[in-house]
């Protein structure tokens, strides 16, 4: 509230209704040194608002006054700053009454003014500072200056220079130092040499998390590279013979560019996947040029053109949209939208089949197969084509016993699919032979490595014995020498035979969780309550996976556990999310992320999550349905104990997944009976379980009126909308099935919101209860 009090001679009036003017005794002092600057009056404001303020008449606006006022203050606080907290304190005290006595807070004010004016002026008159420089990436040269330095601090990685020259780009190197991989894992150090030195097809099998991805990454990456920079040597290596014979010839000028072509095509079954393998490839090109672009199915085409139009060097993708973009038809993209960098694809040096079991089955293969044909009709000389077939369940062909007579051959039949013709032993892992042949895979090129049995391989390179795990290739290799792959069998497990192509990280504990089949959901409950109540710290990371095999399970999973998770009190922070091949691309994406970035995380899923995903943080993995098959299992639990980490692998068993379960452990050569309950629940008392259940009970009770309701909700806004686009009237009542009017339907609806509310606080309540227990 402001009131004006008259100052002067009172001749100023504010329009019809002049304020009532009162006289205020005013200490002279305060005008002394207003004389003569046109100050007519002062504006008194009560405590709390601004202090007073001068109001010019020479054209001085309220807002103009108002901005000095703030400069005023700005001007106060930094002189006040530098005087200590309680004398700050005591300025800030006087500026809530200030006073225009002291000649000096009135210069300070002035000064503050003008400060502020000549501020103005001054940044209005020159530009805004540039931002600070991004840190210069280092150039080519500057990289091979720093291999002999990268080396030292990567000796690991060092061992796959060979001869005095650098198997590695130092670019490379370096991206991996950034990185912390100081060591190349046994896959990337059984497959570099082969794959650069000799540019050798490379089919491997490694366990899950075991880094497969950069184990093709590499090759690619440096032999683009190397191919690069070889060019630019011939190129110098010319002008300096064309400067040699007299020619004027500008040694500085760059080698004209080829016309950029695909080079890399990297081939793998889920979108996620897709897009996480290109991010892992574009991370070690971080000091190059190169680029490397990502298409997937159920992304905005317009958008994966626009990517086109970089005419990226490396493309990551899956089969259907590779193949509709290479102009291939496809019912999900209609004709001409094919792009046309991908309408040539002879440029291509490097093909890799990533996850290839699961590429191979149906819903893959035909698009696969397409794109094969394409790809291998126009690389017509099948020599600059190099092929990378990786999984962590691949079964390789066995060695021909010579000693054998040769087997009469079958008369040949015709392959109409690979599917129909590739074998499947070995509960479900693929055979490779069918699907060598499909990718022209030649013998002599060939370089096999299968470190996911017990049975260690050694594999023999060129007549040279090489262990696998050392990588070190014999050197007769390079001259052309056939693969031989012969198998030393070492129990590791000492648990019987295990099967080919199915092998658990070492780092991952596998437990059985027996219950009755309708118990499995609460007994979910009560691990994953305790399993985040033991976590280290409310604060430290921790995921979990929970995979079923249906999509409408997730559905009821989802909200349940999220009401479980949220409401019991000191979990409320573990993010519940479902994912299944339903949801829309971008909520695929969007829900991963979310639980990427969460603390404490819960991921409800299908077998869509199955495969390949690196989510960070992954302690967990619950198989609360059993896998379909073997490889599945492996591929379902290896999203935990990754790149040599630990990780727990819950298998929920009821009594009628007895049988299925004793088929998948026999297939990875364990014992079901010899698997431990999760520790989590060693100590669960059956008193606990009684509570459990009567918590989960409740909660399902809550889930289910919930969800009836917005079902209904949804039903009854369709059905509304349906009515006004069609222009039929609406009614209510009509197709809400009641009787009631407005009033007391609302009066039902708010009466079981209030019912469902208390409900809520009683399961809280219940789960503080049951959590103390457990705890
Ligand atoms: N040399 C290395 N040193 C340390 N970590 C590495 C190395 N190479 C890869 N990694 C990390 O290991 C993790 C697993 O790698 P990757 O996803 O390539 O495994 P994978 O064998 O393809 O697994 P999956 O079979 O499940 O697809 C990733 O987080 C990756 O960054």
């Amino acid at each position: 509230m402001k009131r004006r009090r008259e100052v002067g001679d009172g001749s100023s009036s504010d329009g019809p209704h002049p304020p009532k003017w009162k006289a205020v005794t005013l200490d002279p002092q305060l005008l002394s040194g207003l004389q003569g600057e046109g100050f007519s009056m002062l504006e008194e404001l009560d405590e709390g608002e601004a202090p007073m303020v001068f109001q010019h008449r020479r054209g001085t606006t309220r807002k103009e006054a108002n901005d000095k006022k703030g400069a005023a203050r700005d001007a106060d606080a930094a002189a006040t700053v530098a005087d200590g907290p309680s004398k700050r304190n005591r300025e800030i005290k006087k500026k809530k009454k200030p006073s225009y006595r002291d000649d000096d807070a009135r210069a300070a004010l002035l000064r503050a003014l003008k400060a502020k004016k000549r501020s103005q002026e001054a940044s209005a008159a020159s530009p805004a500072p540039a931002p600070a420089p991004a840190p210069a990436r280092p150039s080519a040269d500057d990289l091979w200056e720093e291999l002999p330095s990268l080396l030292e601090r990567l000796p690991d990685w060092e061992c796959l220079d060979y001869g005095g020259e650098a198997l590695l780009h130092p670019a490379v190197l370096r991206a991996l130092l950034d990185r912390g991989f100081t060591t190349p894992t046994p896959i990337q150090k059984a497959t570099l040499t082969p794959a650069l030195r000799d540019r050798k097809d490379i089919v491997g099998a490694a366990e899950t998390g075991s880094g497969k991805t950069l184990a093709f990454g590499i090759p690619i990456v440096c032999s683009l590279l190397i191919s690069a920079d070889r060019k630019k040597q011939r190129y110098i290596e010319k002008m300096h013979k064309r400067a040699e014979r007299g020619e004027d010839v500008d040694m500085d000028a760059e080698p004209m560019a080829d016309e950029p072509m695909l080079r890399s095509l990297v081939v793998l079954p889920s979108r996620e996947l897709a897009v996480q393998v290109a991010a892992h490839l574009q991370a070690i090109m971080g000091y190059t040029n190169l680029k490397c672009v990502c298409v997937v199915g159920g992304m905005a085409v317009p958008k994966q053109h626009r990517l086109l139009d970089q005419k990226p060097q490396v493309l990551v993708g899956t089969p259907g949209r590779l193949w509709a973009l290479t102009g291939g038809l496809n019912p999900a993209l209609s004709a001409g939208e094919s792009h046309p960098y991908l309408s040539d694809l002879s440029g291509v040096r490097h093909l890799v089949l990533d996850e290839a079991d699961r590429l191979i089955e149906k819903g893959h293969f035909r698009d696969l197969t397409s794109l094969l044909d394409k790809l291998y009709t126009q690389c017509m000389a099948r020599d600059q084509l190099q092929a990378f077939v990786f999984s962590a369940t691949l079964a390789m062909p066995p060695r021909p016993d010579k000693s054998l007579p040769p087997k009469k051959k079958k008369k040949k039949q015709k392959q109409k699919d690979l599917s129909a013709t590739t074998s499947v032993p070995d509960e479900g892992c693929l055979e490779l032979q069918p699907l060598m042949e499909r990718l022209r895979l030649r013998p002599k090129r060939l370089f096999t490595v299968d470190l996911t049995t017990s049975t260690q391989d050694k594999t023999t390179y060129g007549g040279e014995d090489t262990d696998a795990d050392a990588g070190s290739g014999g050197l007769a290799g390079a001259q052309g020498g056939v693969v031989k792959v012969e198998r030393q069998r070492v129990d590791r497990e000492g648990a019987g035979k295990v099967k080919a192509g199915v092998k658990l990280p070492e780092g991952l504990m596998l437990t059985m969780l027996h219950c009755a089949s309708k118990d499995k959901e609460m007994h979910l409950m009560l691990f994953l309550l305790q399993y985040f109540a033991s976590s280290p710290s409310a604060s430290s990371a921790s995921r979990v996976l929970v995979f079923v095999n249906a999509i409408t399970y997730v559905y009821r999973l989802d909200p349940l556990l999220s009401l479980l998770l949220h409401t019991s009190g000191n979990h409320s922070n573990v993010m519940v999310a479902g994912l299944h091949a339903n949801l829309k691309q971008a909520q695929r994406l969007k829900r991963m992320d979310r639980f990427r970035s969460s603390g404490r995380g819960v991921l409800v899923c299908t077998d869509v999550a199955a495969r390949g995903l690196d989510l960070p943080q992954v302690d967990a993995v619950i198989h609360l349905q059993p896998p379909r098959d073997p490889p599945t299992f492996v591929h379902r639990s290896g999203r935990t104990a990754r790149a040599l980490r630990e990780g727990l692998c819950v298998c929920f068993c009821g009594p009628g997944d007895v049988t299925h379960w004793n088929r998948i452990f026999s297939a990875i050569g364990r014992d079901p009976r010899q698997a431990p309950p999760p520790p989590q629940m060693a100590a669960v008392t059956s008193r606990e379980i009684a509570d459990g259940r009567r918590v989960f009970a409740l909660a399902n009770e809550i889930e289910k009126a919930e969800h009836k309701m917005s079902k209904e909700k949804r039903e009854k806004s369709w059905m509304q909308r349906t009515a006004e686009e069609a222009e039929l009237p609406w009614n209510d009542d009509d197709h809400g099935g009641q009787d009631d009017s407005d009033d007391e339907l609302s009066t039902s609806e708010s009466a079981l919101r209030r019912r469902l509310s208390e409900r809520r606080a009683q399961l809280e309540a219940e789960l503080e209860k049951l959590c103390t227990q457990l705890a």
